[in-house]
């Protein structure tokens, strides 16, 4: 990245410290935020996303032992492994600087600082891949996988150890969490990646076109074949055969899909000569393993026979911070779309995406940010910007709603607040409160 792109989070208790960075870093990169309380961070980092962090070491000015430094960084570093901190202390010691290195921080610097050294250190942290600083899973993927959470990670890890083998695959997961990107990703990062990714979505093929579509066909098989047509086995001839939807095709399909892959060859309708393939088979569906077990629907062979190793993704709401990260992408990825100002989130639109159990998971998401993006009157997307459709509303069952008190307490402030544009007096008037009991309530819920 550059420096000119780059977001800048500075952090110090001392005003002027604040200034002079500011000052010098303005005209030389996208945007700096400064702030003086170190309690603010974790607000600011999830709804604004930063490149790198500028953080003091000493907060109390009594005692300038640079531990709040420390807790600081790991406060950060735990939520946002990718972000670069940059500390900076007025005291130089030589243990501490090595401390926070090993913590986590990318460098280290001494106030009163060069700023021609501070502008050259972000300049050359910027610089660096992402890859080399975080222990995220890198593959070699046009779709970025976006996600810093370990149930991500796994899925990467597994994608890195099979890909490279011939090993037929079968992908679990629910709708929009990601299946397709995963196949995607085992092919681009395979022997393979050069030849042909062919995705069939054979859960929703008629049984008369199942076999025409997957096999192929003669010019006179059949009233309407006009001419040859090859079926998607050949088409993916040296490259990857992706079958979504597995799970929904009937037993008699399963059967002649099951010939086909025993066989390795496939024979077009109308002809009688078979045809050689060399796939590598990747199936996914939407059941879970105890469903396909169930013989009744599946056959236990073909199970065997797809899935050689398989991958289940994880589902949007086991993702942890992932929300957040996957939000910003998706609102940076937008607001470039339709030529609108990068998106900062104000706290109760994240409030009520954290709190959304997404049961369209990624596509899901996905889908509100592009809507609230498309909605939002400025750059700053508010609970109101986000709405979330019907159909997949009614599929919240009634214990992801939430029930308890404090959870409805905490959304009727954050709803009263919203409607009075963040004004807290009228807020607290509404609701019959002080505007202390108001404060001692957001203090409560961290809002
Ligand atoms: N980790 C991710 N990072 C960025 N985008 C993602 C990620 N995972 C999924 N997406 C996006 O979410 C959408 C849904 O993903 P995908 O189609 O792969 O899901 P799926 O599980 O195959 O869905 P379905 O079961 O409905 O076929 C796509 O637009 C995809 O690009």
């Amino acid at each position: 990245m550059q420096l000119k792109n780059a977001q800048i989070l500075i952090i110090d208790d001392d005003e002027d410290v604040l200034i002079a960075l500011k000052l010098l870093l303005k005209s030389k990169v996208k945007e700096v935020v400064t702030n003086k309380n170190p309690n603010n961070i974790e607000r600011l980092m999830e709804t604004q996303k930063f490149d790198a962090v500028i953080l003091d070491m000493n907060f109390n000015g009594l005692v300038n032992t640079g531990n709040e430094g420390i807790f600081w960084l790991n406060k950060v570093k735990s939520k946002h492994p990718d972000v670069d901190v940059i500390l900076i202390t007025a005291y130089a010691d030589i243990d501490l600087a090595i401390r926070s290195l090993k913590k986590g921080a990318t460098d280290f610097m001494v106030k009163p600082w060069k700023n021609d050294k501070m502008v050259q250190t972000l300049t050359e942290i910027l610089k660096k891949v992402s890859a080399s600083k975080t222990n995220r899973v890198e593959l070699a993927t046009k779709t970025e996988m976006v996600g810093e959470s370990d149930a991500i990670n796994d899925v990467l890890i597994k994608i890195k150890k099979v890909a490279p083998t011939e090993a037929n695959i079968l992908i679990l997961g629910e709708n929009g969490t990601g299946k397709e990107l995963v196949a995607q990703s085992i092919h681009e990062n395979s022997n393979r990646k050069d030849q042909p990714f062919v995705k069939v979505d054979i859960g929703s093929l008629t049984t008369s076109l199942f076999e025409s579509e997957l096999f192929g066909y003669k010019k006179g098989a059949f009233t309407d074949a006009k001419s040859d047509h090859i079926g998607r086995f050949e088409a993916a001839q040296g490259g990857t055969l992706f079958l979504d939807e597995i799970g929904n095709i009937t037993l008699q399909q399963q059967s002649r899909l099951l010939s086909v892959l025993q066989n390795r060859k496939v024979i077009p309708l109308g002809s009688n000569v078979p045809v050689p393939i060399d796939i590598r088979l990747i199936c996914a569906t939407n059941l879970t393993m105890s469903q396909l077990a169930d013989e009744s629907r599946f056959r236990k062979d073909l199970v065997y026979r797809i899935n050689t190793v398989d991958i289940v993704v994880p589902p949007l709401r086991d993702r942890g911070n992932d929300i957040t990260v996957l939000a910003h992408h998706f609102a940076d990825y937008y607001a470039g779309k339709y030529g609108k100002d990068q998106m900062k989130f104000s706290p109760e639109f994240l409030h009520k995406i954290k709190n959304h159990p997404f049961p369209g998971n990624i596509r899901e998401l996905q889908h509100a940010l592009e809507r609230a993006v498309i909605m939002a009157d400025e750059s700053y997307l508010k609970a109101t910007d986000l709405a979330f459709p019907e159909i997949e509303q009614s599929e919240i069952t009634s214990h992801q709603k939430p029930t308890n008190l404090e959870d409805l307490e905490k959304n009727t402030i954050l709803t009263v607040i919203e409607n009075n544009n963040g004004n807290i007096s009228k807020s607290a008037k509404e609701l019959g409160l002080t505007r202390t009991a108001l404060y001692r309530r957001l203090n409560k819920y961290d809002l």
